[in-house]
């Protein structure tokens, strides 16, 4: 089943056209990230997907209903995470997850939310106290408390040491494992493929690139490149198998702690999408 389906999605500020035209389907239960350089039009398009922004043009249907005019039963499946909030500063963190709690009508208990997200010290500190990634992650925390059926996370581990990084990936496969949906907004393309089942690349309003972590871009066929030394001098040399070449090093006089071969990463492909496409 489908929970995120959209078809020619547009949106403009002042005329000037920063979603121009964009398909996406993510099925329910997946894992989906959409990546794309500051300015490819992520946020406008989570933030119509979430009822938090207007369309121009284009059809929508997020878990079955259109978020521009879906109501308050619709919007309690739902879990955001947005980019930097700042509000309720004095509560405690116990006391603000606590408060989002009440607008659900099952909520995950306010203790285990915490701990899910690392901030068992911090319960009773004031949110004004917390550091930029500790706030980040009470931001996570108002997310998952009403055990949405589908999670919105944009750009959520900025800020966060590499520990909480893992901490939160291991949040995020916990929740995809018990069914939840989550579409996934990142810079950090290490982060997308850890989690992403799929993912899409969006550049200047448009998708240019979709598929599995490993194929995005013809990735998984893009072939190794295979560098060594031989007396004192490197090679290199772009192969599409590297069996028949490594065993031909094996086998003549190489300095193997010089070996090394190398596939594109998901990095090198996503550069390449984006320099093709500017
Ligand atoms: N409220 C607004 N009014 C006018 N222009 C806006 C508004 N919000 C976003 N934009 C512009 O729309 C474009 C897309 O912005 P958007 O925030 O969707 O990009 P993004 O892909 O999420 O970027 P980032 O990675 O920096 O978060 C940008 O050029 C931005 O300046």
């Amino acid at each position: 089943m489908t929970a995120i389906e959209v078809r020619g999605l547009r949106k403009a500020y002042k005329g000037h056209e920063v979603v121009r035209g964009v398909d996406l389907d993510v099925a329910r239960g997946e894992v989906f990230a959409l990546l794309g350089p500051n300015g490819a039009g992520k946020t406008t398009t989570t933030e119509i997907l979430e009822g938090h922004r207007r369309r121009d043009d284009g059809e929508v249907r997020v878990l079955g209903a259109d978020p521009g005019t879906a109501g308050a039963d619709w919007r309690a499946r739902i879990g955001i995470v947005l980019q930097d909030t700042d509000d309720a500063a004095d509560l405690t963190v116990t006391e603000m997850v606590k408060h989002l709690a009440g607008f659900y009508p099952e909520p995950r208990p306010v203790a285990e939310v915490i701990g899910l997200v690392g901030l068992q010290e911090k319960r009773n500190s004031r949110i004004r106290t917390l550091s930029g990634g500790q706030r980040r992650r009470l931001d996570v925390a108002l997310g998952i408390v009403g055990r949405p059926e589908l999670l919105f996370l944009d750009e959520p581990t900025t800020g966060f040491d590499p520990e909480a990084r893992h901490l939160f990936w291991d949040l995020i496969r916990e929740l995809a494992a018990e069914g939840t949906t989550i579409l996934l907004t990142t810079h950090y393309l290490e982060e997308a493929e850890a989690l992403a089942d799929r993912l899409a690349v969006l550049s200047a309003g448009r998708i240019v690139a979709e598929g599995t972590p490993a194929g995005l871009g013809g990735r998984a066929s893009a072939g190794s490149r295979v560098t060594w030394h031989e007396n004192g001098v490197q090679h290199s040399e772009q192969v599409t198998d590297p069996a028949p070449l490594l065993r031909k090093l094996l086998a003549a006089d190489v300095d193997l702690t010089t070996l090394t071969v190398t596939r594109p990463t998901l990095e090198d492909t996503y550069l390449n999408l984006i320099g093709a496409n500017r």
